[in-house]
């Protein structure tokens, strides 16, 4: 069986980033490899981007090293230029000159360069992206997606090794996101550059990364194949970052936690008080768990929710079809395969 190789990009390790007193980016590492992408998600104010600002050499580190390749790019008090580190940027507003033809737009990202051989490298570009036909058209003739991709294009023009993309989808409106997300990745992943997309949608993030890194107050709290951080999350706070979780107390004694549904083993969880986390949509009503009752419903059509009560503690359960009536006890079951036991 042949193997796909992923050559590293670029690498950052270690790197941290202050404002005054306050570390917006604290010891972040991660690995960005060629034909990858990576999606950096967080919440709001955790240092996203921040981190791809120092990535791309517009801050200085004040800890930490980012290489490409052997090349060293940023340590403290030595930062390579933007535009001598082989990384191409894509700003949130696309940033297209309203007065330049989208050709002129992709153009601009070659002007040292002579003017026939820009034009042929642009319009390439512009097919790459899917609109070798609208070299053209004028920026505000075009979609928001359209623009998206004059943009993306503007930055493969140079054929950058690595492609950073700072919330790319978030001036879309929700009926286009799907769309253009699709023929953006399309377009990411013919490039063959090393990417990575910051966002804060965790449903985006699970769809379009090869790889997730996962940033919490500055600093990354995991990373790894989306459904490994979906399904095996390193901590409460990395869980919540994906989506909806029971987070349960539990007591671990020798390497086993303790839940209604029996023992669960919890690796590398130290004895004692620990926190067990369960997706709602691995708990179930009906077989023969035990009996809890519900407090809440919502029905949802395709999916459903419910509360239900057991030994005081409330479990979120997500469900096909109609949720059991308030007030009713019904047995609950629980897929302890995917449970998780992580420490506090
Ligand atoms: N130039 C700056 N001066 C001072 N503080 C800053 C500066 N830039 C960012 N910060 C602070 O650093 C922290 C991280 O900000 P950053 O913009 O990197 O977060 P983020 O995860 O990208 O957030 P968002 O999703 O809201 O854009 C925040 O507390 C922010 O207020």
């Amino acid at each position: 069986m042949t193997q796909t190789v992923h050559p590293p990009v670029l690498s950052v390790e270690g790197v941290s980033r202050h404002y005054g007193a306050r570390a917006a980016v604290s010891e972040a590492s991660l690995t960005l490899e060629a034909g990858r992408i990576t999606c950096l998600l967080g919440p709001s104010g955790s240092g996203k981007s921040t981190l791809l600002r120092l990535i791309a050499g517009l801050e200085p580190v004040d800890a930490g090293t980012i290489r490409s390749g052997e090349t060293l790019l940023s340590e403290p008090g030595r930062t390579t230029p933007p535009e001598q580190r082989g990384t191409g940027l894509v700003f949130q507003d696309y940033a297209l000159f309203p007065h330049l033809t989208t050709l002129e737009n992709v153009r601009f990202g070659l002007s040292d360069r002579p003017r026939r051989e820009g034009k042929a490298r642009s319009l390439e570009a512009l097919e790459r992206v899917g609109l070798g036909d609208r070299g053209n058209a004028w920026p505000h003739a075009l979609s928001g997606g359209e623009q998206q991709r004059v943009a993306l294009a503007r930055s493969l023009v140079r054929e950058p090794a690595a492609i950073l993309l700072d919330e790319p989808f978030s001036g879309l409106d929700a009926h286009l996101k799907a769309g253009v997300r699709e023929e953006l990745t399309a377009a990411l992943r013919a490039a063959g550059a090393a990417v990575l997309i910051v966002t804060h949608d965790a449903g985006e993030a699970l769809m379009m990364a090869d790889t997730l890194v996962l940033m919490d107050d500055g600093r990354v709290i995991q990373s790894g194949p989306p459904a490994d951080c979906h399904d095996r999350p390193a901590s409460v706070a990395a869980a919540r970052l994906l989506g909806e979780v029971n987070v349960a107390p539990v007591v671990v004694r020798q390497g086993m936690a303790s839940t209604p549904w029996g023992t669960t083993p919890a690796p590398g969880v130290a004895d004692g008080p620990a926190s067990l986390l369960l997706r709602p949509h691995h708990l179930t009503p009906g077989g023969d768990g035990p009996g809890a009752e519900v407090i809440a419903r919502r029905y949802g059509g395709a999916w459903s929710e419910a509360d239900l009560r057991l030994d005081g503690q409330v479990w979120r359960v997500r469900m096909t079809g109609e949720p059991p009536a308030v007030g009713a006890i019904v047995p609950l079951g629980a897929d302890l395969s995917k449970a998780t036991v992580v420490a506090g």
